[in-house]
């Protein structure tokens, strides 16, 4: 038998998915702030607990929690961004053994449901657009923030076209100068480290992002999926100078012709079958050139689904 030696590597721990609600209930018109918050932390101090169990320096995941939830009462939650920063500068001083960790949060939109004809003060419906996404490392002693959003999905019934692509034995696809074009964004955007300062607007940033990317997939006449994935970073890019890099995961959602000729009826692009699966699979990582590359600490977050 040969002797086998191990070693720990990487690792970090925390609690995941905390449901955090915060709602502002100052005024008798209330706001809504919903989150989906993890919270992990790194550090050499905790090989002891991975190697032999021996918890003494191990902030317990449920303390993590708790500080999850009494932040949203103590600091609040101007942007999920803000109060993850404000989370994990809390473990890094709070603890001088942690030496990093990774905050992650989804937000859930509300908005006001229209009740006798104007926006309800205390009642919400949820908005089904999309999620955004927030995360912030700190790792060797820098700190990241990202921001993003999933499933942001959109259809375009014109504009699109697909044509060029080689052909072999085994293409049947048709060239098509006219088809739908419909995709469920994830995106990620890096924030230049020094672009923002302490009250910095994340939430109109988000807005913003957000407008542009729905702007240029409406806009742009589409010659493939890529090139609209590569025009929507491009504009993002060019509309905020605090974004280094943005990177996208943007599914092909496939809208097929239905053959209706069976039943003579012809289909000038008017009747289609959408297919659930399998789907295109497009990613891609737009960044402005001259701007410091991805830090190891970024590639760490999960950036395509
Ligand atoms: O926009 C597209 N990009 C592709 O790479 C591709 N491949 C394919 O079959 N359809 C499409 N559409």
């Amino acid at each position: 038998m040969t002797d086998v030696t191990v070693s720990l590597g990487a690792n970090k721990y925390g609690k995941a998915e905390n449901r955090v609600v915060r709602i502002y209930r100052d005024t008798p018109r209330h706001e809504i702030v919903d989150l989906n918050v993890t919270s992990q932390l790194r550090g050499q101090a905790f090989s002891d607990s991975f190697l032999t169990g021996d918890n003494s320096l191990i902030v317990a995941t449920d303390t993590q929690k708790n500080t999850a939830f009494a932040f949203a009462k103590e600091v609040g939650i101007p942007s999920p961004e803000e109060y993850l920063l404000a989370l994990g500068e809390h473990f890094v001083s709070e603890f001088d053994w942690v030496e990093g960790g990774l905050w992650q949060a989804e937000q859930y939109e509300w908005e006001r449901i229209t009740a006798g004809g104007r926006p309800h003060d205390h009642s919400f419906v949820r908005r089904g657009q999309a999620t955004r996404l927030a995360a912030v490392q700190k790792a060797d002693g820098a700190t990241h923030v990202i921001g993003g959003i999933r499933d942001l999905t959109v259809l375009k019934s014109s504009g699109s076209a697909f044509t060029g692509f080689p052909r072999d034995k085994y293409t049947t696809l048709v060239e098509t100068d006219d088809r739908i074009m419909a995709t469920s964004v994830t995106g990620r955007w890096r924030f230049l480290p020094d672009a923002v300062a302490a009250g910095f607007d994340y939430n109109a940033l988000y807005t913003e992002v957000v407008d542009v990317m729905l702007e240029v997939f409406a806009s742009v006449h589409s010659l493939a999926l890529q090139q609209t994935l590569f025009a929507m970073g491009k504009a993002v890019i060019e509309a905020r100078p605090e974004i280094a890099e943005v990177r996208f995961a943007m599914p092909n959602k496939h809208h097929f012709v239905y053959d209706l000729s069976p039943f003579g009826l012809d289909n000038p692009n008017e009747v289609f079958y959408a297919a659930d699966r399998p789907y295109g699979l497009i990613e891609g990582t737009i960044a402005r050139d001259g701007a410091a590359p991805a830090p190891e600490a970024w590639l760490d977050i999960p950036q395509f689904v």
